[in-house]
């Protein structure tokens, strides 16, 4: 079974609410799938929640409304902790519902409250609803949380019936771990399986799973957007020079804006050194267009072999490769790249470089070097040697097969990019038809070097799409289609601040 990771789900539930699904209307069909799950195990009778502050809570308290709205049952519910002290506004409007529905609440705020004042509570319910934590729990269990799961589990070996909400409490949602959890008889999780519940020492722990649908659509899931953005690594803020990033572009000779478009972008999306190795005769040129970039002269008019030596050197001062922007297709150069690339740990590749890909590199770099291409149709053409094929769908399937055969991670770029480990695939629609001028490409390279030096592959890759293609969007609302790859690089910044990556 497909499993999915908490980080992942995060993402999702943010993605949705951009898209206008609000975390509310996702909370209120999670309370109502828990509240047809008691209905089921429970004809009729009381029923106990136990919440914590989270939305892990919040799903418990629209769980008891709904209950309370049904005949039959006698609903209680019990806070761990006050209600100011609710983390989220979703599961505080909900616990405000509370006052106008049938249910008994009682604010907990240490374990021997618990004791004294809600001892009888967990012994007369029939049916007890565990709401503690679900997938924020972070580090060693505190009180009275600890003790409220004591407690439920007294209920449970009592032969009550127990239902975790989403993960049983005490679970680590991604792991498995724990240090203290629920041991439930039903666990009714949201939209997808989580990894933790399906680890060996989880099974004891979870009962029957239930894998409830709460109304996420597709979209939130296959489209890159702001909650991706979100699961980035941050740049850390103790860091010293380098740390963010030292990325090596390998760009110009026939041409020198492109290498110096992909550096700036490289820098703008937060990497600390970028060095660009260019020919010698754009060397002085590419220096001139901005005091930020660090220009490395190359021997000749174009890359050549002649270069090796102080490449090798450079790449190992170096933590990610961009290469390809504006290089040109000279036999040497497409040697170089070649003969190059075994040294590289991780390299975007681009444009010119793609042409030197050919029939087995990929396998014999495989395990060596963690590669990113970032081909156009024409290029990925070139790369298969086949018709890139119209249709999406087609296409979708075309780069996922591609990235799984050879080991890489493929950037399809069109009007919907495709990005593909083999595995995860994800489309990204940022971006306009004002950006098929000359040099986008290039700043998308620079920009998924910068972010792959901090995170993997795939993630770098789709993130580096969403940003451009959106930098790209806020460049055309001044220049309209007579946007220049230089207005999308000044937009960077925004992007990246709005989404609070920087
Ligand atoms: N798409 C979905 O799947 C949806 C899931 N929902 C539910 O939301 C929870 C996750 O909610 P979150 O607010 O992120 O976290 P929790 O409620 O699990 O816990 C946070 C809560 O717990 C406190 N806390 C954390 N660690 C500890 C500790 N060691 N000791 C004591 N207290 C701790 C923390 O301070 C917070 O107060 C998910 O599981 C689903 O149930 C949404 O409702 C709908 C969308
Ligand atoms: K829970």
């Amino acid at each position: 079974m497909k499993c999915i990771s908490s980080l992942r789900m995060k993402a999702i539930d943010r993605n949705c609410e951009c898209l206008g699904l609000l975390l509310i209307q996702l909370m209120e069909n999670a309370g109502a799938a828990i509240a047809q799950s008691v209905r089921e195990k429970l004809e009729s009778g009381r029923v106990l929640f136990i919440a914590g502050r989270g939305n892990n809570g919040g799903d418990a308290f629209v769980a008891a409304r709904h209950l309370a709205g049904s005949s039959g049952y006698i609903v209680k519910l019990i806070l761990l902790g006050k209600a100011r002290d609710i983390g989220t506004k979703e599961a505080f409007h909900n616990f405000s519902l509370l006052k106008f529905s049938r249910v008994e609440v009682i604010e907990i705020t240490d374990s021997s409250q618990l004791e004294a004042e809600a001892s009888d509570w967990y012994s007369e319910a029939d049916l007890l609803v565990d709401a503690v934590f679900g997938t924020g729990i972070k580090g060693k269990i505190k009180e009275p949380e600890s003790t409220a799961i004591d407690y439920i589990n007294r209920e449970g070996r009592a032969g009550k019936t127990i239902i975790s909400i989403d993960i049983p409490s005490g679970l680590d949602p991604d792991g498995g771990s724990f240090e203290k959890a629920v041991h439930a008889g039903l666990t009714v999780t949201f939209h997808r399986m989580k990894a933790g519940l399906m680890s060996e020492k989880a099974k004891e722990y979870t009962g029957i799973i239930r894998v409830a649908e709460i109304g996420i659509f597709a979209d939130a899931e296959q489209y890159t957007g702001p909650g991706d953005l979100m699961t980035l690594n941050r740049r850390e803020s103790s860091g010293h020079k380098g740390d963010s990033g030292r990325i090596l572009v390998i760009g110009g000779g026939p041409y020198s804006g492109a290498p110096a478009l992909a550096a700036l972008a490289a820098l703008k999306a937060g990497a600390d050194l970028v060095t660009a190795a260019v020919p010698a005769h754009v060397a002085e040129i590419v220096a001139s267009y901005s005091p930020n970039l660090i220009v490395r002269k190359l021997s000749s008019n174009i890359l050549c072999p002649e270069d090796l030596s102080i490449l090798l050197d450079l790449i190992n001062s170096h933590n990610v490769v961009v290469m390809g922007m504006g290089l040109g297709r000279a036999p040497e150069t497409l040697e170089t790249v070649r003969r190059i690339l075994p040294f590289c740990r991780k390299a975007v590749l681009d444009a010119d470089a793609l042409a030197a890909l050919s029939g087995t590199i990929f396998e014999s770099l495989a395990g060596n070097c963690d590669l990113i291409v970032t081909p156009h149709a024409g290029e990925f053409a070139l790369l298969r040697d086949m018709r890139t094929p119209e249709s999406q769908d087609s296409c979708i399937k075309a780069v996922r097969e591609f990235s799984e055969k050879e080991g890489v991670v493929t950037l399809l770029k069109g009007k919907i990019d495709i990005i593909s480990d083999g595995k995860q695939t994800l489309l990204n629609r940022t971006g306009n038809a004002g950006m098929t001028v000359g040099g986008t490409g290039d700043v998308l390279a620079g920009l998924t070097g910068s972010l792959f030096s901090r995170n993997p592959a795939f993630l770098a890759a789709a993130c580096a799409a969403y940003i451009n293609g959106a930098a790209g969007d806020l460049a055309f609302e001044k220049a309209g289609n007579g946007l220049l790859a230089t207005d999308v690089l000044e937009k960077i910044t925004e992007i990246i601040k709005e989404a609070d990556i920087g």
